[in-house]
């Protein structure tokens, strides 16, 4: 299916097709591969900046995790300084103490981000809050209050507010912890490593901390802003592909139609008559690449066809025997004879001769004497002829004469000159009893060319000459028959 259609294909068509596949995979390959490094690099840009703008929260993430301090991480200022970082969402701190071996768990969340221009505050809490150290802080709260019905030290009053303090933080965060769902899946990211996930737009880095016993923080950005300027690289892209795309196409257009157009053109030539083609018109002969060896081939080739042609044509025209024409010449000129003479008010004659009992002097002499025979009839034929009139030998010892004379009586003289050229040549012919040498009949037919009408074909006129012929033959051979077209006159 696929092999018939390109079978189907011109060579023009075949040659874009080719070269717009192969400009299509190389621009694409090229776009693609532009778009993947201009996209990379944009996502490594906007990772960078985001890491710069956690550098001095991690500072203070990692303090507070080494002293395993969550009130300071709590306080309004410490969520308005995440707050101002420009499209953070989330991060989460997990690592240890340096002065305990407690794990150390902080999130943030900001429900929406900045880039609807809604800036929401976000929320901070303790991630690692059990029932236990719920517990464990209600205790505290209780063991205060016993203190200070036996004391009013302001001290039990102050431990007393911190306790209730952090019981009412630990709740907040537990609750907190409970319902938060998290919107997106930790990917698996190596420390300074980032992500970008492509579902949520969003974009996920892990930093260390940096107190002594270590631990990370996974903060993840919203990118839609990102996504956004992906839009702008694609569309350049597209863009840049489009106009190469077009430039390419206008190459290949104009690279098809520069090996295609002189082929064009010389199949043109070449289906041409071969009379008819013009070497010297055949631009490509100039060219250097290989349509130039193609067009002087094709040239060298034309040449000596027409010689060879005009060789055949001269062998085909001549009658090898006697060198008067052929019969194939004889049909191609008599037409042109007629034409010819029909501009001038002469007469137009037809005179056909046959070798009077040729037959017995082929089987009396051989074959290889009639011949020579043949070629004195010739002979005798051309004696009296000029330059313009014809002389053929139409079959084996038949032979016809078109001229053009003054007067219808000069064709009778013609025929009757030819006769006695033949006779005069006295060659012995046993077989012609009556006259001993070889003799010649002959049917003259004169044609009046101002009677001549032009719907009288000429296959009539050789008829008449042909009848004045058998005439000849009957009344004794060795004589001339006269006719004339529309009137019969008969001599010997
Ligand atoms: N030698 C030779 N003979 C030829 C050639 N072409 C034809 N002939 C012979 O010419 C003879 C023609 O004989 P016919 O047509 O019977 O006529 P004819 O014997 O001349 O008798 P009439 O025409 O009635 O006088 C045949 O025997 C042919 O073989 C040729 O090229 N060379």
């Amino acid at each position: 299916m696929m092999l018939s259609l390109i079978n189907r294909l011109k060579l023009n068509q075949v040659l874009f097709v080719s070269h717009l596949l192969l400009v299509l995979v190389i621009i694409l390959g090229l776009s693609w591969a532009r778009y993947h490094s201009e996209w990379s690099s944009r996502v490594a840009h906007a990772a960078a900046l985001a890491n710069l703008a956690m550098n001095d929260v991690v500072g203070d993430i990692s303090t507070a995790v080494s002293g395993n301090s969550y009130a300071t991480m709590l306080m309004p200022s410490a969520v308005d300084k995440f707050n101002n970082i420009n499209s953070l969402r989330f991060f989460d701190v997990s690592g240890y103490s340096d002065y305990s071996t407690k794990p150390y768990g902080l999130r943030y969340f900001r429900e929406q981000s900045l880039a609807d221009n809604e800036a929401r505050s976000g929320k901070v809490w303790q991630t690692q809050v059990t029932e236990a150290v719920l517990m464990d802080a209600l205790a505290k709260v209780d063991r205060l209050k016993a203190v200070k019905q036996h004391s009013n030290a302001k001290k039990v009053d102050f431990l007393l507010n911190k306790a209730e303090q952090n019981y009412l933080s630990l709740i907040n965060s537990f609750e907190l912890s409970l319902n938060f769902k998290l919107p997106w899946k930790q990917p698996e990211i190596a420390l300074d490593g980032y992500f970008l996930d492509s579902k949520t737009r969003s974009l996920h880095t892990r930093l260390p901390l940096r107190n002594k016993n270590g631990g990370a923080v996974w903060a993840v950005f919203d990118a839609s802003e990102l996504y956004s300027l992906r839009a702008e690289v694609l569309q350049s892209i597209y863009g840049e592909a489009f106009v190469a795309l077009m430039l390419s196409s206008l190459i290949i257009i104009i690279s098809t139609r520069w090996i295609v157009l002189p082929l064009k053109r010389l199949t043109q030539h070449m289906a041409q008559d071969i009379n008819e083609i013009e070497l010297e018109a055949i631009a490509e002969l100039k060219r250097e690449d290989e349509i130039g060896v193609l067009a002087r081939d094709f040239s060298a080739l034309i040449t000596r066809s027409k010689l060879q042609l005009q060789l055949l044509k001269q062998q085909s025209e001549v009658d090898p025997l006697t060198g008067l024409g052929s019969r194939l010449k004889y049909s191609q000129s008599v037409e042109a004879f007629i034409k010819t003479s029909r501009q001038q008010p002469d007469y137009f004659g037809l005179i056909i001769c046959d070798v009077d009992h040729f037959k017995a002097y082929n089987d009396i002499y051989g074959h290889g004497q009639g011949d020579i025979v043949l070629t004195s009839v010739a002979q005798a034929i051309r004696q009296p002829l000029r330059e313009t009139d014809g002389a053929f030998r139409i079959g084996g010892e038949e032979f016809v004469i078109l001229v053009r004379v003054a007067a219808a009586t000069d064709v009778q003289r013609l025929a009757e000159r030819v006769r006695r050229a033949m006779l005069e040549q006295q060659i012995p012919h046993k077989g012609n009893q009556q006259h001993q040498f070889v003799t010649l009949s002959v049917g003259a037919l004169a044609v009046d060319l101002r009677q001549f009408s032009k719907r009288i074909a000429f296959s009539q006129l050789f008829e008449m000459a042909d009848k004045a012929l058998y005439q000849a033959k009957n009344n004794g051979r060795n004589q001339v028959i006269f006719s004339q077209y529309n009137s019969y006159k008969e001599t010997s």
